[in-house]
């Protein structure tokens, strides 16, 4: 069935909103492959992701003008997403924006056209007018303005507050909500950086190489997924944060003869390992979906050092003990470093979750720390921000395992490396490998 673009990103937004937990990347790779047009399918990234950075700055302009709020949810997000592009994207007239919000509510119910048609009217007339009284909830509470105005939830923003200052919240805060490209890696064990660059600039595709690791290439324009070049294998998917942790600590993975990476799915820091090291690479995940399409990847990339296993992390595997140089434990988060590319985030995760995942990963540390031989080393890895799941998490592992000792902990800042947020512990088991 041939489906419009805003209904796509109205559904998308609507089912996100709905569910729990709903996996927001998959819902869109549906709906990404109804659109058939390349400038429908970006309009559609831009209205879904648009409308869940910006979703408390969207409500605010729509309850000013909505005096007694508006409770139909598919209707909110229609207006949501008809707010988002009069407030954000110049190039949409905004008759058009409002014909088709109008279309769009007639489709969901047919007594609300009129309603959504007086809403976005008066949001047009009334801009300077909100904008103003946006300016006066600063004065009164600053904290209040930023959850507006930066659409965060007031939670998150506290939180990240204690762990790092006011200051440099508001800078993460701000650096998130800006748009990522594309981040990719190149296989240097299929291709050299040179080599690499030629192709890539054969295809036609402009791209930027950061200063910090000269093998990561940020695609500007194109979709590069579509190329020859990811079909030979001469890249894959990677932010430069997560690229730091082999990186930095090259030396250590290559002399390493068994590297276990305990949470895998979908890869990259094993594929960074295989790259590498002169040993082997025993790489998990307890998702069976997600292990399949990392098997597909090895066999795409041409690794011929990783043994994929379905492991569970929270239960310890006997097979493992003793046996490992490196554990890599890139374990889950509430992934809040990565909230440039999956907006939803800031909606889905609650104080709840970080203790949740707090006490998940020291119970997988526990597991790591036993698979390590003596003298091995744990790099514990999340792509979150604040300290409940990264500092303190770093501390009680420490206090209870008395034979490790912390050799370096580092936060990559987003705001400050432009990229995703992420924090490296090197964790050293006592002894001799
Ligand atoms: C942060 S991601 C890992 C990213 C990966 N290291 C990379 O570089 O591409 C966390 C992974 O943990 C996996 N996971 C969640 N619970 C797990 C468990 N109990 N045991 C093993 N893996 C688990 C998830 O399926 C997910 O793939």
């Amino acid at each position: 069935m041939k489906i419009n673009t805003r209904r796509a990103a109205f559904l998308v937004i609507f089912e996100i909103e709905s569910r729990k937990n709903v996996n927001a990347d998959a819902l869109m790779e549906k709906y990404h492959h109804k659109l058939k047009k390349t400038e429908d399918r970006a309009l559609f990234v831009e209205l879904v992701h648009g409308v869940l950075r910006y979703k408390n700055i969207l409500d605010y302009y729509i309850n000013f003008v909505a005096k007694k709020g508006v409770k139909d949810k598919k209707i909110l997000n229609i207006l949501r997403i008809a707010t988002y592009e009069l407030l954000f994207l110049d190039k949409i007239p905004d008759y058009a924006t409002v014909n088709e919000a109008c279309e769009l509510a007639k489709n969901v119910n047919k007594n609300q056209k009129d309603f959504v048609n007086a809403i976005l009217r008066n949001i047009i007339r009334r801009k300077d007018e909100i904008e103003k009284a946006l300016e006066r909830v600063k004065e009164v509470n600053i904290k209040d303005f930023l959850s507006i105005k930066l659409s965060y939830p007031k939670f998150l923003i506290d939180y990240l507050e204690k762990s790092y200052g006011f200051d440099k919240t508001v800078k993460i805060l701000e650096f998130l909500n800006t748009k990522p490209l594309q981040s990719i890696k190149i296989n240097t064990k299929k291709i050299s950086q040179a080599e690499f660059l030629k192709k890539l600039e054969a295809c036609g595709y402009e791209y930027k190489v950061p200063e910090l690791n000269r093998e990561i290439v940020y695609i500007v324009k194109g979709n590069i997924k579509e190329s020859e070049l990811y079909r030979d294998g001469y890249f894959y998917y990677q932010d430069l944060a997560s690229s730091f942790i082999v990186k930095w600590n090259r030396d250590d993975f290559e002399k390493a003869s068994s590297i276990l990476d305990l949470c895998a799915a979908p890869g990259g820091k094993t594929f960074n390992c295989a790259e590498v090291t002169r040993g082997f690479v025993v790489s998990c995940d307890v998702n069976k979906s997600k292990i399949e399409r990392l098997r597909e990847n090895l066999l795409r990339l041409g690794f011929d050092n990783v043994v994929v296993a379905e492991n569970d992390a929270l239960t310890l595997n006997e097979d493992f003990v003793g046996k490992f140089d490196i554990v890599i434990a890139d374990l889950p988060c509430s992934g809040f470093g990565t909230i440039r590319k999956k907006p939803d985030i800031k909606w889905n995760k609650t104080k709840e979750d970080i203790e949740n995942l707090h006490e998940l990963q020291l119970k997988m540390l526990d597991n790591a720390a036993q698979y390590l031989k003596e003298g091995g080393i744990i790099f514990y890895s999340t792509c979150t921000l604040g300290h409940r799941e990264n500092e303190d998490t770093v501390l009680k592992f420490l206090e209870k395992h008395k034979d490790f000792s912390l050799i370096s902990q580092n936060t990559i800042f987003p705001d400050e490396y432009k990229c995703d947020g992420f924090f490296i512990a090197k964790l050293k088991k006592e002894g001799n490998v």
